[in-house]
């Protein structure tokens, strides 16, 4: 039998996918990490924790795997988009990742728009400035850190910089330089006329390829500390998102994709550049060939629902948190949660805005408030839904990946809200399926993706939508769309207030 294994470089954790020659996944770990939060709005991670964690689950999984490890023929990675890593002229790393959820760069975003102009960054980049990107992160520790920015050399995202400690070898791809506000999207080169604005030296900006482009082998210290064979090869990989799409088989017109990870994502397929969603939505690469994908961004998704176990019932597991949530009647008893505990980007640009419980009752339970937040977190995609509809997109089909796609109730609960048949695939690890189907298209098994998602994708279960639940959604979504408008201000003036 023949193999490849898919990284999924995820915020929460790594998770790694042992996928046979029929699609089948064999083996799945997963390793988990911390996220530091150092003050209100910052995020950033360990480099180094990324890749022992990685080495660790790799070597778990040759541990357990009983063919030889010939047999496993390529390796290729997903990874969370945007954070920023450092290397000096040795490539070690200078500081600590800021990653896609860290909103310190308001200002940043501001100096962008100033210096490249708001519709010209658009023309190129297809997207605005936000705060997650990584270029106003670059340009943050320009400002506030010189002596580190002075040794940079190069900066990369997060899975090229475990990519190089596998492999020796330094690249980024297309679907995650997109990620950057630094690529010219339809060009597929990094902007000479961006960098220039800013003072980045086009040096610093690593050389580019496919994500189905071969970019090594597994190095002998490598193969020595995991058991992979140092004959493995390598393929670039892409985007945690553009690799969740090829694992859910995002590959044509119409078709649409959701993920409840630590973030949560409504993205669909685009054929061509040419769409124009005036940065309302995010507008990338994608992983496939000359394809490209739009998606809305909820930037705590899975993270609202970690965030509350953790504060409120750190001993129990999700799915002990989640076992009565089904008993709970639709809008939690007058309970609503709005998910912004870290600021919001879809349908709301906004870093200062935070999470909010409405309506709360002395008769609310635990129960109540994990459904409110499974509710909240599905309105607030659902803003992404609604935005894609009208703009002229018909949705009646989605396909669900993700942490929170293993729970029954939200599946259902994500078929009410958005009024659409909800797909659960056989595996809910979309990225790390997509980033083994990226190895296993470069190994040349298949002609192309579209021919590895026939043969790899198999649907598991439909949720379809229940009209009575349908109509209540409609009223408690605009009740919660509200919410953001009546918390705007307090939250401004809280802000003197946090950390
Ligand atoms: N059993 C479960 N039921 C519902 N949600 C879950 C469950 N297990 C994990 N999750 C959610 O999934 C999220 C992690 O999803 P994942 O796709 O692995 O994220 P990432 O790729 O960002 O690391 C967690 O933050 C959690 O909220
Ligand atoms: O910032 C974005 C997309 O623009 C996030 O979706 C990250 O890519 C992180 O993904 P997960 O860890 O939640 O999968």
């Amino acid at each position: 039998m023949k193999y490849v294994i898919g990284v999924d470089l995820g915020t929460s954790a790594v998770k790694i996918l042992l996928v046979d020659q029929h699609g089948d996944v064999v083996q799945e770990v997963s390793k988990s990490y911390p996220l530091l939060q150092e003050r209100a709005g910052y995020s950033e991670q360990n480099p180094q924790d990324w890749v022992d964690q990685t080495m660790a689950g790799l070597a778990e999984l040759m541990k357990n795997f009983t063919g030889q490890p010939e047999e496993i023929e390529g390796l290729s990675f997903s990874g969370q988009m945007h954070g920023l890593v450092l290397l000096d002229d040795r490539n070690e790393v200078l500081r600590n990742a800021i990653l896609w959820n860290d909103t310190r760069t308001t200002e940043e975003c501001q100096e962008i728009y100033e210096r490249v102009g708001k519709e010209r960054l658009l023309e190129i980049t297809k997207n605005p400035a936000l705060e997650g990107f990584t270029l106003p992160k670059i340009l943050w520790v320009k400002k506030q850190e010189p002596d580190i920015f002075a040794e940079v050399n190069t900066f990369v995202l997060p899975k090229d910089y475990v990519r190089y400690r596998l492999t020796g070898e330094l690249h980024m791809e297309y679907s995650d330089a997109a990620g950057t506000l630094l690529l010219d999207v339809a060009e597929k080169t990094w902007s000479n006329e961006i960098c220039e604005s800013l003072g980045i030296t086009r040096e610093a900006c690593p050389p580019l390829v496919e994500s189905h482009a071969e970019v090594g082998t597994i190095t002998e210290e490598i193969a020595e500390i995991t058991g992979l064979s140092k004959r493995t090869k390598v393929f670039a990989g892409g985007a945690d998102n553009a690799c969740g799409a090829i694992g859910s088989g995002i590959l044509e017109d119409g078709k649409t994709l959701v993920s409840t990870g630590t973030s949560g994502v409504v993205l669909s397929y685009e054929a061509s550049d040419e769409k124009d969603f005036a940065g309302k939505v995010h507008y990338f690469n994608h992983a496939a060939p000359g394809a490209f994908y739009t998606m809305g961004v909820t930037l705590s998704a899975g993270h609202s629902l970690s965030w509350f176990k953790d504060t409120f019932a750190e001993d129990i597991s999700f799915d002990e948190l989640l076992a009565d949530v089904g008993d709970v009647s639709i809008g939690s008893n007058g309970l609503i949660f709005t998910p912004y505990i870290v600021g919001e980007r879809t349908p709301h640009v906004d870093s200062t805005i935070r999470g909010s419980f409405i309506g709360m009752d002395g008769t609310h339970k635990k129960k109540h408030f994990a459904r409110a937040v499974l509710e909240g977190i599905t309105f607030s995609l659902n803003e992404s839904v609604e935005i894609f509809r009208q703009h002229g997109k018909e949705i009646d089909k989605i396909v669900t990946i993700g942490g929170g796609a293993k729970n029954e109730t939200w599946l259902q609960m994500q078929a009410d809200i958005f009024q659409a048949n909800i797909i659960k695939l056989k595996s809910e690890q979309g990225p790390g399926m997509g980033a083994a189907m990226l190895a296993a298209y470069g190994c040349g098994w298949f002609g192309s993706l579209k021919d590895c998602a026939d043969a790899f994708l198999k649907e598991d279960k439909v949720y379809t939508p229940i009209p009575e639940n349908v109509e209540k959604y409609k009223g408690l979504f605009k009740i919660y769309q509200g919410v953001y408008g009546k918390t705007k201000e307090l939250n401004e003036q809280l802000m003197e207030y946090r950390n």
